[in-house]
């Protein structure tokens, strides 16, 4: 049965409620998550979380036991086989290994989607032209899969995925098997595709550099259920789960080791307290302020600021006398700075 539902104008991937089981693991367990025309949400998750059935589920490959997948307002999940097919061109692929045909050309690797739409050869020809044009590609039309670099292959991956022009691109873990210069210029590229275009893009992946660096949203899966989800910025600056806090852990600051394994809960010597600003907090000089108008010494023991979408973004470790450790606290709280005891040093951290 063909559903139309009223999904919000601006809605172009709607999954409500969806539920997968396989045996007695639920893959998935009741996810409901909007994709933005225009925007790029990061999907990540560790291994097992439910990442590729939640892709499956919303490229149609795999029947949710429940739930609804709206793509542009249709329900993926009640149409039969012969439905799906033109709803399924409207998602294009790109995936760890390019998937590329070896026995093909770039050119007819990147037109395989129009073939397959049955459309004729001189309109395949010059939408993979304007393609391979589009990726940097415009000179290995004629050259097979196996004279090409990974990048290269990702491109054209990237140039066949939108053939077809598809309303959403689905990356899934498309720059995994990449070493980290290419990866930035894949990324770089799907975020040129993504504004020149207008193309939402929805990436998989289990690396928070990746997210960090193209997405706009980020919801956070984990055991089969969106744990977090929001802008970039706001969920790397103030993450509210322990899953996001770990995916997190290597590209955020970390109290150094060494100081780590000295810290005691025993009030004395000096407090260490984590402190997180982001937007409007990390742009006042709350450091300053907390030196002169406060008159609270401390010492900056590591961290530092990134700027994410553009919002600055700081984590820092200080070193309080463990008496004035409640008044920096209150001072910086009450400026809108997130602050936390560690714990506590005898001596110097
Ligand atoms: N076809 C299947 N049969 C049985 N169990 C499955 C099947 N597909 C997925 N699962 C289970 O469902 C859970 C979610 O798996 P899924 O592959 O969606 O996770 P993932 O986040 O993609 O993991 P990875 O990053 O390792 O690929 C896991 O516990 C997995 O073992």
């Amino acid at each position: 049965m063909d559903t139309v539902c009223s999904a919000p104008a601006e809605a172009v991937v709607r999954l409500i409620e969806l539920k997968r089981k396989f045996g007695t693991t639920a893959a998935l367990d009741g996810v409901s998550l909007t994709v933005r025309k225009g925007e790029i949400l990061g999907i990540i998750g560790r291994s097992g979380a439910g990442k590729s059935t939640l892709i499956r589920c919303l490229n149609g490959l795999e029947r949710p036991d429940s739930g609804q997948v709206l793509v542009e307002g249709r329900d993926l999940a009640r149409l039969s086989e012969r439905e799906l097919q033109p709803l399924r061109r409207r998602i294009g692929m790109i995936f760890q290994h390019f998937n590329l045909l070896s026995a093909k050309t770039v050119e007819d690797n990147v037109a395989l989607p129009l073939k397959i739409e049955g459309r004729a050869k001189p309109e395949r020809r010059q939408r993979a032209a304007e393609l391979l044009d589009l990726v940097g590609l415009a000179e290995k039309a004629k050259a097979y899969p196996a004279s090409l670099s990974g990048g290269q292959k990702q491109r054209v991956g990237i140039a066949r995925a939108l053939a077809a022009r598809p309303a959403l691109l689905l990356s899934d873990e498309a720059t995994s098997a990449l070493d980290p210069e290419t990866t930035a210029s894949i990324l770089a590229l799907l975020k040129d595709i993504n504004r020149r275009l207008g193309l939402t893009i929805v990436l998989i992946t289990h690396e928070m550099e990746v997210v960090r660096t193209i997405a706009d949203r980020i919801a956070v899966i984990d055991a089969g259920r969106i744990v977090e989800e929001g802008p970039v910025w706001k969920v790397f600056a103030e993450p509210r789960s322990e899953v996001t806090r770990s995916l997190l852990g290597t590209i955020r600051p970390r109290l150094p080791s060494e100081i780590a394994a000295r810290l005691s809960q025993q009030p004395g010597g000096e407090a260490i307290l984590r402190v997180e600003a982001a937007g409007e907090g990390a742009r006042q000089p709350f450091l300053a302020e907390l030196a002169t108008a406060a008159g609270l010494p401390f010492r900056l023991i590591h961290g530092g600021m990134d700027h994410i979408q553009g919002q600055p973004v700081a984590s820092l470790f200080l070193a309080v006398p463990a008496r004035d450790a409640g008044a920096a606290g209150q001072f910086l709280d009450a400026h809108g700075i997130k602050t936390e005891v560690l714990g506590y040093v005898a001596g110097d951290a």
